[in-house]
């Protein structure tokens, strides 16, 4: 059998001396859309930086495909939206550009864009209700905008597994369920996702999976939404 996506074996994260992430057991499998919650400053986004390799455990393992983030090579598997990225500074960049950027790790380096990664770029700028936008200086845009813009960069890699840390924070209703169709879609051709939120919305029935975080510790993990309403 094929190694699942992530595997963390007591999973521990220490900031200033203290277990920000605690001893945390979690398996994702392929298929999973795993809503990852719990209130501020549980440790969320710690642990979904530490599934990536993005923060150094302090105790534990992790695996990505079976594979210690250290010395995990396939990349081009894992679509990650962080919370918030300084798009500002630097040359500007349009939304197609941006968004085409995720391709990068697709793309030999002696090989021009291809046809195949253009029609990745535009289903991916569709995808993310950014169309109308792809001309559009990405730096420009408000705050929920350039969040679908780090989201269409992700969906442009074609990964195996997405990672989105509160891919719906300033993000309006509509493209909330546009973002939601778009999930269920990815789960229905193999794909999983990860998501950190506070609350699920729109997304509550594409979640096919919830696990908990308080203080660092995984307190609840439930096989959907709607058995942790039972369960209140
Ligand atoms: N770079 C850092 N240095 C020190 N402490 C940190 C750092 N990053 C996070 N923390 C602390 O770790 C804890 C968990 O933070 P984390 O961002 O993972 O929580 P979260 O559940 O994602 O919260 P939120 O919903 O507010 O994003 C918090 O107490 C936070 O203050």
């Amino acid at each position: 059998m094929s190694a699942p996506p992530f595997a963390m074996t007591a999973g521990t994260v220490r900031r200033d001396g203290r277990a920000v992430l605690d001893a945390v057991d979690l398996e994702v499998a392929p298929g999973d859309v795993l809503a990852v919650m719990g209130p501020n400053g549980a440790g969320k986004s710690t642990l979904v930086k530490a599934l990536l390799g993005l923060v150094p455990l302090a105790g534990g393992r992790t695996e990505i495909y079976g594979v210690p983030p250290g010395r995990f090579r396939d990349w081009r598997r894992v679509g990650y939206v962080p919370q918030r990225l300084p798009m500002g500074g630097g040359v500007p960049s349009t939304v197609r550009e941006v968004v085409a950027s995720g391709r990068v790790a697709r793309q030999s380096r002696w090989r021009p864009a291809s046809a195949a990664d253009r029609a990745a770029v535009d289903r991916a700028l569709e995808a993310a209700g950014l169309t109308a936008l792809a001309r559009e200086s990405a730096h420009l845009l408000s705050g929920g905008q350039q969040q679908r813009v780090l989201i269409a960069r992700a969906l442009a890699g074609e990964p195996d597994v997405f990672v989105l840390d509160e891919p719906t924070a300033g993000v309006d209703a509509g493209n909330q369920a546009a973002l939601a169709a778009t999930l269920r879609d990815l789960a229905g051709t193999g794909r999983t996702v990860v998501l950190v939120a506070h609350e699920l919305g729109p997304m509550e029935p594409v979640v096919t999976r919830t696990v908990e975080l308080e203080h660092g510790r995984l307190v609840r993990d439930t096989s959907s939404p709607a058995d942790m309403r039972e369960s209140a």
